[in-house]
Parts: C-alpha cells; sequence; structure tokens
C-alpha cells in the first residue's frame, strides 16, 4: 500500500482520488481549499484536508491544481528528499516544479479516464518511481516519453477525450438525423467507440487493415469511407491537435523565468 495524497480535487484530481479507490490498495489524502470538493470526493478516501501540510506525509503526492495556481501551491508545500511529487499541470516543465521542491518530481500528462481505470497517460521521468507505476498501472495504460514530447500528449491523451467526446456526439446526431431513437443512437455510438478502441489495442494490425476488414466490396462502409477519405476531416484533426499542443507551448512559455 502506497500513502497517496492529491492537492487539488477538481475534475481530475477527483477523477484520480476515485480511480485509486477502486482499486483499494492505497491510502489516499485529498486536499482542496474548496469543501464542496472535498465533499464530493469524502466517500473515495481515507481523509480530506484544506490543510496542506497534511498532505505533505505521504510517499506520493500528487499536484492537480491548475497551471495559474501552481506556483502558490509549491510554495506552501513542504516536501521532504525521499518522496515523489507527481506534477500533471498543462504546459508546466519539470524543471519549474523541480526548483520549488526537495521532493523527486515526475510529470504525467493523465486523463479523466482514472476515474474508471481507463486512463490513457504519458510519463516523463529521469529514475523510474516503482511507487508511481504502480499507481498508473492501477489507474489504466502510460507510456513513457522525453518531455519534449509532453505538449503534444497533453493534446493526444490529455485533451484527447473531450475530441472524442466531440466525435461519439456527432455521429450519434447523424444517426439520430437519419431516424434512430436518440437512447438507441447514444448506446451504439458509444459502444461503437469504445469496441473500435479495444480492437485497436488488442490488434496486431494498423488502423488501415482494420478498416479494409470492415469495408465489404460493394457494401455500406466503402460509401462512408469515400466520403470521410475526400473530405478534410484528417486535417482539421491535425488541426484541432496543433492548437491544444501549442496552447500547452504557450503555458510553458510563462514558466521559463521563474
Ligand atoms: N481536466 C482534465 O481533463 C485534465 C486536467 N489536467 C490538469 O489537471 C490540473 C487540474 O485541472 P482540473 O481538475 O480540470 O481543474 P479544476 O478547476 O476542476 O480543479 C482544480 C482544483 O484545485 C483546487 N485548488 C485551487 N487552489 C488550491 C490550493 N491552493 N490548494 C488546494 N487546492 C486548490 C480548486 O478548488 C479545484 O477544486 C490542471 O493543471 C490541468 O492542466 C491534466 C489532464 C486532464
Ligand atoms: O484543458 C486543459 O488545459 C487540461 C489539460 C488537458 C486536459 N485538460
Amino acid at each position: 500500500m502506497t500513502d497517496v495524497s492529491v492537492i487539488g480535487c477538481g475534475h481530475m484530481g477527483s477523477a484520480l482520488i476515485r480511480g485509486l479507490d477502486r482499486t483499494g490498495t492505497h491510502r489516499v489524502v485529498a486536499c482542496d481549499l474548496d469543501t464542496s470538493a472535498l465533499e464530493a470526493v469524502e466517500p473515495y478516501c481515507a481523509e480530506t484536508t484544506t490543510d496542506i501540510a497534511s498532505a505533505a506525509d505521504a510517499d506520493v503526492v500528487f499536484v492537480a491544481v491548475k497551471p495559474k495556481v501552481i506556483a502558490a501551491v509549491l510554495a506552501d508545500l513542504d516536501l521532504p528528499a525521499d518522496a515523489t511529487l507527481v506534477t500533471i499541470a498543462a504546459g508546466v516543465p519539470r524543471s519549474f516544479v523541480e526548483s520549488h521542491t526537495d521532493a523527486t518530481v515526475v510529470r504525467i500528462m493523465p486523463n479523466l479516464a482514472a476515474e474508471l481505470g481507463e486512463m490513457a497517460a504519458a510519463v516523463s521521468w529521469d529514475d523510474v518511481d516503482d511507487d508511481v507505476r504502480d499507481i498508473l498501472d492501477d489507474l489504466g495504460e502510460f507510456v513513457e516519453i522525453e518531455e519534449g514530447e509532453m505538449d503534444v500528449a497533453t493534446a493526444l491523451n490529455g485533451s484527447g477525450p473531450a475530441f472524442v467526446y466531440y466525435l461519439i456526439g456527432a455521429m450519434r446526431k447523424a444517426a439520430v438525423a437519419e431516424g434512430l431513437d436518440p437512447d438507441a443512437a447514444t448506446t451504439l455510438a458509444a459502444q461503437t467507440f469504445k469496441g473500435a478502441a479495444e480492437t485497436v489495442v488488442q490488434s496486431d494490425e494498423d488502423t488501415d487493415a482494420l478498416i479494409d476488414a470492415v469495408a465489404t466490396e460493394g457494401g455500406t462502409t466503402i460509401e462512408g469511407m469515400e466520403v470521410l477519405w475526400d473530405s478534410d476531416v484528417e486535417s482539421v484533426l491535425a488541426e484541432t491537435l496543433g492548437a491544444a499542443a501549442e496552447r500547452s507551448r504557450e503555458l510553458a512559455g510563462g514558466f521559463d523565468d521563474e
């Protein structure tokens, strides 16, 4: 069992707390200034506190506050050298966090599916930290990347769930416009994304080969694929990820001189 604290229990912090609670193998202290945020996570953790000092007594400390308040939080957070601080803030360089703490710093880009144990996370670290590795295994899948790749990872797997929600919503909307019952359309659209994603995860084939497996000659899929291939969907998605990655770089620029 690892003693974990989570500072900042908003959307992402609470997803981490709920995900860790599912495993039942970690003791989690939740810290936030907002008592309503603490009330929401109270059933999923061992202790809640508004006192950051109480959150400092943990093996692994997640700092899950917005980038604009991270400097203030780090100034109040006094961690020993044998603790590990995990920063999840978009665009905040690991070097910035390291310069404000004695703890070992791991930078990760998680996503909201942590709550369900289905998180996709990108991690950059110098030393392999077994406690953090175990926690990330419990919350989903993670890949190790160079810190220079963090901006694109932030766009792909950090912001990515929002882009996928949009795509599911768009396919659902199109099916309803074609006459399908709205509830049926929600279930079928979401489960189709889930099943297709699981197929990509488990298959040795690339996505073009998987498309071929669905598209029967003279059948329905190829008619829809022709529309997609002739469209600018691919370049729009490239722009979407590009805009999110660029914002991550801009945020990082704000920490250059600090
Ligand atoms: N929302 C998401 O899907 C993802 C967010 N992130 C990162 O997670 C971090 C948090 O984002 P969200 O959860 O979306 O924000 P949020 O606004 O939902 O949550 C932030 C929480 O921090 C608390 N807080 C503010 N100042 C504090 C302080 N001094 N001490 C303790 N708690 C304090 C707030 O009361 C709030 O509950 C950000 O740095 C973001 O870049 C990373 C990946 C995904
Ligand atoms: O939108 C944001 O800035 C955060 C980081 C990745 C997902 N949400």
